[in-house]
């Protein structure tokens, strides 16, 4: 079964254009589990610009599934947050300060050793790590040398070039999870996974363990609602 995490980020970003809590995040994440949702992920960034580290502190209080938290564990305050939430699951992202949105994997060869210390820290904690990573073998390889439970597939490059010519798009993710299966890694994937691309993608990498979904899914409850939308998703995967 691959789950789906709802990445609720967008819920943060209508609720601050205006100030106030409408829309209520805490909500929106116990509405998400109600709807069939396997998940809630988060992804806080310094700015606080969508998701605050207070939400993810009230989000923690009424989760019911499981909980993700994406970031930069360069920064010390999203490590102290995770340390003192304790998600089920750390997803280590290597953005940059003043990022629109996650951009890239880690090079997990240049940073093998950051990697192993810092993923030892979360794993002392009993939590559980991922860290995103490209679709490319080598750092497959090199993830599975720092100790992390499981990988995350950014997933743009497979989302933009799936208009094009899905067979090419998806190839170097079969590659990638593979590998990572071979290594005795988790599979996760994420970055504009939609209602058009995720089952094509969920079908030839059947042992994908999780998908996270924000900016489409949320963009689709728009026009189909939140319980519907989900629904969907959640069909994608079946
Ligand atoms: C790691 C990843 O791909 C997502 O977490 C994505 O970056 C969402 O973050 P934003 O909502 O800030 O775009
Ligand atoms: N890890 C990916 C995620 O949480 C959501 O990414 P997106 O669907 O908002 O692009």
């Amino acid at each position: 079964m691959t789950k789906l995490s709802v990445n609720i980020n967008k819920f943060a970003t209508l609720r601050n254009s205006r100030g106030g809590n409408n829309p209520d995040v805490v909500k929106a994440a116990i509405d998400a589990q109600k709807f069939g949702a396997d998940g809630v992920t988060v992804h806080p960034r310094p700015d606080e610009r969508h998701i605050r580290y207070e939400d993810v502190r009230q989000i923690k209080k009424i989760i019911t599934t499981e909980f993700n938290i994406e970031g930069n564990s360069r920064e010390q305050k999203f490590v102290d947050l995770v340390l003192e939430v304790k998600p089920d699951q750390v997803t280590l992202v290597p953005d940059e300060l003043g990022q629109l949105t996650s951009d890239h994997g880690w090079d997990t060869i240049k940073h093998k050793d950051y990697l192993k210390e810092i993923i030892g820290v979360f794993k002392k904690a009993g939590i559980r790590v991922s860290i995103f990573v490209d679709p490319i073998v080598a750092m497959v390889e090199g993830a599975a040398e720092t100790g992390t439970d499981r990988i995350e597939l950014y997933t743009e490059g497979y989302a933009t070039q799936f208009l094009l010519n899905k067979e090419a798009a998806v190839a170097p993710y079969v590659h990638a999870a593979n590998r990572a299966k071979e290594l005795g890694l988790g599979i996760n994937a994420g970055h504009d996974l939609d209602l058009h691309n995720l089952k094509y993608l969920k079908q030839h990498i059947p042992h994908l363990d999780e998908v996270s979904i924000g900016h489409a899914l949320i963009s689709d409850a728009l026009y189909m609602g939140f319980e519907n939308t989900i629904k969907q998703y959640k069909e994608q995967l079946a």
